[in-house]
């Protein structure tokens, strides 16, 4: 993996680490003093909002990759800050500290972390599970056991659709792709209907919204990601600042930011702005209540969440920093 590009794009992490997502070591590799600070961060759409008009400050690199590898990119030393899966962050409490006002979380639906089913949940016998995600992993075991459910979960790619044909009765997808196959399923909006009207299932397939799910057990939002580092390796102020002004803009614009991503995705730009504006990205109390809630049904006994300084709260680095 390497830095930012020459022309301001991001480079893609090594595919290799997909396939290594767990389980998870811990070689940090100390920063050396005045080496680059390295971001490593999840470019999903759903976080365009906030990265799509960051500006890097001097001094910090960015690589791009899904989930797994970001997580692992984090845990391993390989970069200093991540859009991480929240229950990484949780399960190496001990190690991490979050931005006390970023997160990617909903109150609801989701559209965009998505179990397509054959039958009924309850009927549900075997399970594709991607590997580019850790929470949506951990959610639907939570899920199942909230309603004592245990289907066989195995490690598959592709799109569900396919996966459905090939034998298996759930699929669990995450992401752009399965915002699409949402929509591939349960679509096409008319001008009458809205995000929320669109049914469940269509064709034989249902698509179960894990965060709606999550809403109707506990009444609380969820919250998939934050943004992690080691507790003794901060970001730089400069950093979060450069981020906090991106995010402003990008809410600020975000008719633009959705025309933009709505044409890469292939979906209607009605989709995809009602689909960006449903997120919650500054871990407000209900999103930690629910981080909260989560930690405690997914990894008991975990160590406790550590949250960074709040805005204009951050702590002075030494010139030894
Ligand atoms: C809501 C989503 O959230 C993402 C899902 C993650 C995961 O499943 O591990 C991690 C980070 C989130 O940004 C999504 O990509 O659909």
């Amino acid at each position: 993996m390497s830095g930012q590009m020459a022309d301001g794009g991001w480079q893609m992490a090594q595919p290799e680490a997909e396939s290594s997502p767990s389980p998870i070591t811990h070689h940090p590799s100390p920063r050396s003093p005045g080496a680059p600070y390295r971001a490593g961060w999840i470019h999903f759409t759903n976080v365009a909002p906030i990265l799509d008009s960051l500006v890097l400050p001097a001094g910090v690199t960015a690589i791009t990759g899904v989930p797994t590898q970001m997580n692992a990119a984090l845990l391993s030393g390989q970069v200093d800050i991540a859009n991480i899966s929240a229950v990484e962050f949780i399960r190496n409490a001990d190690v991490l500290e979050a931005l006390p006002d970023f997160s990617v979380a909903v109150l609801g639906p989701v559209y965009s972390v998505n179990l397509f089913h054959t039958r009924p949940l309850e009927e549900v016998r075997r399970v594709a599970l991607t590997a580019q995600s850790a929470m949506s992993v951990a959610l639907l075991e939570v899920l199942l056991r909230e309603r004592g459910l245990s289907p066989v979960l195995e490690r598959a790619e592709g799109e569900a659709e396919t996966l459905l044909a090939q034998g298996f009765d759930g699929v669990l997808r995450i992401g752009d792709s399965a915002l699409r196959e949402w929509y591939g399923v349960v679509g096409p909006l008319t001008p009458e209907t809205t995000m929320t009207s669109l049914p469940h299932a269509a064709r034989g397939i249902t698509v179960t919204d894990l965060a709606e799910e999550w809403f109707r057990l506990t009444g609380h939002p969820f919250t998939f990601a934050v943004w992690a580092y080691r507790k003794d390796n901060p970001p730089p102020p400069e950093l979060v600042q450069a981020m906090r002004e991106a995010r402003r803009d990008g809410i600020g614009h975000l008719a633009d930011v959705a025309q933009r991503h709505a044409r890469k995705l292939g979906l209607p730009e009605r989709v995809v702005q009602h689909y960006l504006w449903n997120f919650r990205y500054h871990l407000e109390a209900p999103d930690r209540l629910g981080l909260h809630e989560f930690a405690a049904k997914a990894v008991p006994g975990h160590a406790p969440l550590t949250f960074g300084p709040r805005p204009g709260e951050e702590r002075t680095r030494s010139a030894a920093d």
